[in-house]
């Protein structure tokens, strides 16, 4: 095992690196680290949030003199990631106070211009704006000795490939190039070896290119009960901070809105926002602002924020590489996360081909139903309360709970607290928003209008028989059943008709489509 100190780094950056906690260098940082600082070119690859940007940023910064020329560039897919990437340098140029300078897009131009003339090292940007700098010859690149692809395999695709041919032929020829990434599809690099020379092959992740400290997981899900299936599944999870994959910016902006109205802290980022929206956004979500960053791709790659849980891609992403790097935003630098995939009917051959070339094997999982929602958000606030009474320091509480308990039964008080503290999202399953109107039902039941494909082929008995068990519900809970020519009408109590509608309002039962609805009292044929 190697340490920081064998690279016999400037005391300097060294004492930055033991500032920033790193105890030990990550496997791709060991591998690499005395490569760059050697010169050579290397492409490196190694899964998501195992250390890359330090792998290129500690022996950048350890070359770096200060001459005022530009010395190294490198060059990120997104704006937030050439943020963050900066701030990760940064960092480690805290004692050795090499400068370093993000350009990015959105970004006032002047203030990068007056920056720029004060001669910076290091610069961190995105292609566009970087070409810009170099058209109006307030950023040169004659002197650049490294030219950093971070995420290369996207950088070198259709989208970005012009811009860093154009952004590497003002850079000298004997420059040193570096390729990372968590993926590298044969064609890139085939590719990559257009613009380096003889560069060294750094694979840590040998077989395995997701992390195996994910779970994977994947969820069966009907395009139109999405939402709710999405809702479902966040409630009985406990999500402490998530980012939800949508493919389009549109259906990001469409998925805030009904998570908002909902209740859930979250918000958007999309490459339609203005820059300063853009920065509140990811602003909001490393201070957990919000819990749930509702994204498109532009959050898939690099963006590195602690503690992430759960990466849930509401969309199933278009190919293997966007998978392995949106999941990649959680179980980051040995810690856990879980990653959850919803797969429509027709998406289900792509989860499928994602799945074998990953080789990592997705776990089916079941929407949980209204009942399991309720059993589990109960599960979370039991172990709350546990874990509350468990850490202690109650005295200041007990103190003002005073007499309260003499004249109270301890438990209707413990209740009471509880219900203020959920603020209701324990509340009584009966006080549900479930309103089926006058169904006329005998009193005390909901009476529903089931459409059940023919195919199906169930005699009345068993059709009672599989609504409860579709709906979790005891068999007594569906009564009578009505059959008219071919409307059929089953009689649900009270107490379980928004488990039974819920679980069937759209299902399938024997293969064969069902659709539920609560009947109108004038279609009841007496
Ligand atoms: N040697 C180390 N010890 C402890 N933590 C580290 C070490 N190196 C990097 N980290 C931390 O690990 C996290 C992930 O690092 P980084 O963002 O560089 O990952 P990455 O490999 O570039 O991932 P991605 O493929 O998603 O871009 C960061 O928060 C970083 O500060
Ligand atoms: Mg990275």
């Amino acid at each position: 095992m190697s340490t920081f100190e064998d690279f016999q780094l400037n005391r300097r950056v060294q004492q930055a690196i033991d500032e920033m906690g790193f105890e030990e260098p990550s496997p791709i940082q060991a591998a690499c680290i005395p490569l760059v600082l050697d010169g050579k070119d290397v492409i490196g690859q190694a899964q998501t949030g195992t250390g890359k940007t330090a792998a290129f940023g500690i022996p950048l910064v350890e070359r770096a003199t200060s001459d005022g020329k530009v010395q190294a560039i490198i060059l990120t897919p997104t704006r937030e990631l050439a943020i963050q990437v900066a701030a990760e340098i940064r960092k480690i140029a805290k004692y050795k106070r090499v400068r370093t300078l993000p350009i990015y897009g959105g970004q006032s131009i002047g203030h990068q211009i007056r920056a720029l003339q004060q001669g910076v090292p290091i610069i961190i940007g995105t292609p566009g704006r970087v070409l810009d700098h170099i058209r109006r010859g307030t950023l040169r690149l004659s002197h650049v000795r490294t030219v950093v692809l971070d995420e290369a395999d996207e950088m070198l695709d259709m989208g970005f490939i012009e811009d860093i041919e154009s952004i590497l032929s003002e850079t000298p020829a004997e420059r040193q190039t570096l390729l990372f990434s968590a993926t590298f599809p044969n064609e890139v690099r085939r590719l990559a070896s257009r613009y380096m020379k003889s560069p060294e092959h750094v694979t840590i992740n040998r077989g395995e290119v997701t992390v195996p400290l994910i779970d994977q997981v994947y969820y069966k899900v009907l395009e139109r009960s999405k939402l709710e299936s999405l809702c479902r599944v966040i409630d009985s999870e406990e999500v402490s901070l998530g980012i939800i994959f949508c493919r389009t910016k549109r259906g990001v902006d469409e998925l805030v809105e009904a998570l908002l109205s909902r209740g859930y802290l979250v918000d958007g980022l999309h490459g339609d926002l203005s820059q300063a929206q853009r920065d509140r956004v990811m602003k909001k979500f490393r201070t957990n602002d919000i819990e749930l960053l509702v994204a498109t791709d532009v959050a898939a790659r690099g963006i590195d924020v602690e503690n992430v849980t759960h990466v849930i891609n509401y969309d199933i992403p278009q190919d293997p590489e966007s998978y392995v790097h949106r999941i990649g935003r959680t179980g980051r630098a040995g810690k856990r996360g879980l990653a959850i995939t919803f797969v429509t009917p027709r998406e289900f051959k792509l989860l499928k081909q994602i799945e074998r070339e990953t080789k990592a094997p997705m776990v089916a999982r079941e929407v949980p139903s209204l009942a399991d929602v309720a059993e589990r958000q109960a599960e979370i606030w039991r172990n709350r309360i546990l874990e509350t009474i468990h850490d202690g320091g109650l005295a200041h509480y007990r103190a003002i709970l005073g007499n309260v308990v003499d004249d109270h039964d301890p438990i209707d008080v413990a209740s009471a607290l509880l219900k203020l503290a959920s603020s209701d999202e324990l509340r009584a399953r009966e006080e549900a928003d479930y309103d089926f109107g006058d169904t006329g039902a005998t009193p005390g039941m909901v009476r529903f209008f089931v459409n059940v494909g023919r195919s199906a082929r169930l005699s009345p008995a068993d059709l009672v028989r599989t609504i409860a068990e579709e709906a979790g519900v005891p068999g007594q809970a569906v009564g009578k059943i009505d059959i008219f020519d071919r409307f059929t009408f089953v009689e649900v109590e009270e107490e379980s008709a928004p488990f039974v509608y819920e679980a069937l309002r759209q299902s399938r039962i024997n293969g064969s489509r069902v659709n539920l609805e609560p009947a109108k009292p004038r279609s009841r044929m007496r």
